[in-house]
């Protein structure tokens, strides 16, 4: 998120005084700043209005989404739910429709703290204090929408009318979706700190739970909106599902249990069939542990052996990656060497020649694509193609082809096929992806730089490599060539 983000001014500033006396005054003023920069930048959103705006996919735009009444139709679960009617059916990964939020609140507000309040309030009467100075704060907000926007508004789903939300905040909690942390700037008093904000839509807020969705959103900073896409191919006809949870690999009871707020009992096809989705899904989470799978495991083992073995990384993972980083004189395998010198490490690799190197990638990208297939397997079958770790798996199987691909045109084709694949993938969440792009890079920088710092007098290393590269280059074409 671009710094300045909340710096825009404020398009109702003038109308508004907002107090300054105490800290929930200050949750009034920002959360009023990015209401109003959603408004503002509303009107300002080309092809916006009824018609959802839809990819361009190769000069044909396939969907023709309405969100006038009658471009849904209702299905079995009545008004409640929308479908896509009289368009084609969607691709996996096609965009669905970008939508700009209605209103948008913190949902985590850090000046509400219990300590605001009178000493002899009990829990409960804080919690009622809180909620009622929330409701406050969402007339405030709602009362500075348009009208028509205010009638959306008010239209959408309450599940929270009998645990003393106000209506306003009720709607807010049954349709927000998070739209990620921003830092807010510095107000007198309290350090820059991330605050979770929360949106609501006007359409996509009317779309339904499945544990096993069919879409998936991606929250767009610089067009301040919500990406919808396909995670599964849509029939014409079929109801489009989000998911509400966080974990969808978790127990039926427990997914149950964290939708128990919004009032219904989920029956998608995981929740009608837990004897067979909870044992896969079990499977999946073990096979994810999950640390290891937010990370690559194969540059873990060819960095540090120690933190893959600390996380429980496969076995024939670690060992074959770590083998190769020991070969190659990775960071962690330069620092085994070392030690074997001195007579304390483990015993290094035995490697006579370069074809030794190229045998060990073969091993590790087998190592690395086995478990990965068997992974990617169960989240096929589980209907779990949106996730993250379907997206991390794709990528582990194309390095791993990648390795194997070293000295074989055979498994350079199979390396392309995983590529693309997981090219695809990322594009369900290219917004998230674009933003987190200039981190990734700058870390990539620095571990390079620090790896080249690390290489740079060890001639026979570099020996190593230049034989390597030279053999590699003379018995294939580079990748995609
Ligand atoms: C964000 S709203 C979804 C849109 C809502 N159906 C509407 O008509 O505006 C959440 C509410 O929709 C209903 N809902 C969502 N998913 C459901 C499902 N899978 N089965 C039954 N009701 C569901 C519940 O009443 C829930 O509180």
């Amino acid at each position: 998120m671009k710094r300045g983000f909340l710096d825009k001014p404020n398009a109702f500033g003038k109308t508004l005084t907002p107090r300054t006396d105490n800290g929930s005054s200050n949750i009034v003023q920002q959360s009023l700043k990015l209401a109003a920069l959603s408004l503002a930048e509303q009107s300002r959103m080309p092809g916006e209005g009824d018609e959802a705006k839809v990819e361009n996919n190769g000069g044909n735009n396939k969907v023709g989404l309405k969100s006038s009444p009658d471009a849904y139709r209702r299905g079995p679960k009545g008004p409640d739910t929308y479908r896509l009617n009289d368009v084609p059916d969607i691709e996996y990964g096609e965009l669905i429709l970008t939508e700009r939020p209605l209103l948008v609140f913190p949902a985590s507000p850090r000046h509400m703290s219990s300590l605001a309040y009178p000493k002899h309030f009990t829990i409960d009467q804080i919690q009622q204090a809180q909620l009622n100075q929330l409701e406050k704060l969402m007339e405030t907000l709602v009362d500075q929408m348009p009208k028509e926007n205010q009638e959306a508004y008010k239209k959408l789903a309450n599940c929270h009318q009998e645990d003393g939300s106000g209506p306003l905040l009720g709607i807010a909690r049954t349709n927000g979706f998070p739209i990620g942390d921003y830092y807010e700037p510095k107000i007198p008093g309290f350090p820059e700190a991330a605050t979770r904000y929360s949106a609501t839509f006007k359409d996509i807020s009317r779309i339904n739970h499945s544990c096993r969705p069919n879409a998936c959103r991606d929250w767009d900073s610089p067009t301040f909106s919500f990406h919808l896409r396909a995670s599964k191919p849509i029939k014409k006809g079929q109801e489009i599902t989000l998911s509400y949870i966080s974990d969808a690999v978790d127990p039926t009871s427990e997914r149950q249990r964290q939708l128990a707020s919004y009032g219904f009992t989920c029956t998608c096809e995981a929740c009608s069939n837990p004897e067979i989705s909870d044992p896969r899904s079990k499977q999946i989470k073990e096979l994810l542990n999950p640390t290891v799978s937010m990370i690559n495991p194969m540059m873990l083992g060819l960095l540090d052996p120690a933190i893959g073995n600390g996380l429980g990384m496969d076995k024939a993972l670690l060992e074959s990656s770590s083998s190769l980083g020991m070969a190659l004189g990775m960071p962690g395998g330069t620092q085994m060497s070392k030690e074997k010198k001195k007579g304390k490490g483990p015993p290094g690799p035995g490697v006579e020649n370069v074809d030794d190197i190229f045998n060990m990638a073969k091993q590790l990208g087998q190592n690395t694509i086995e478990p990965a297939l068997k992974g990617l397997k169960l989240l096929e079958e589980e209907g779990l193609t949106g996730t993250i770790w379907y997206g991390n798996l794709l990528e582990r199987v194309s390095n791993g082809y990648t390795m194997m691909a070293l000295n074989s045109r055979e498994m350079d084709r199979e390396a392309m096929k995983w590529h693309q694949k997981s090219e695809k993938y990322k594009k369900l969440f290219k917004s998230a992806r674009n933003a987190k792009w200039r981190e990734e890079k700058e870390r990539e920088e620095k571990s390079k730089k620090k790896g080249q710092e690390m290489w740079n007098d060890d001639e026979e290393y570099k020996k190593l490599v230049d034989e390597m590269n030279k053999k590699m280059f003379a018995t294939r074409p580079r990748l995609g060539a």
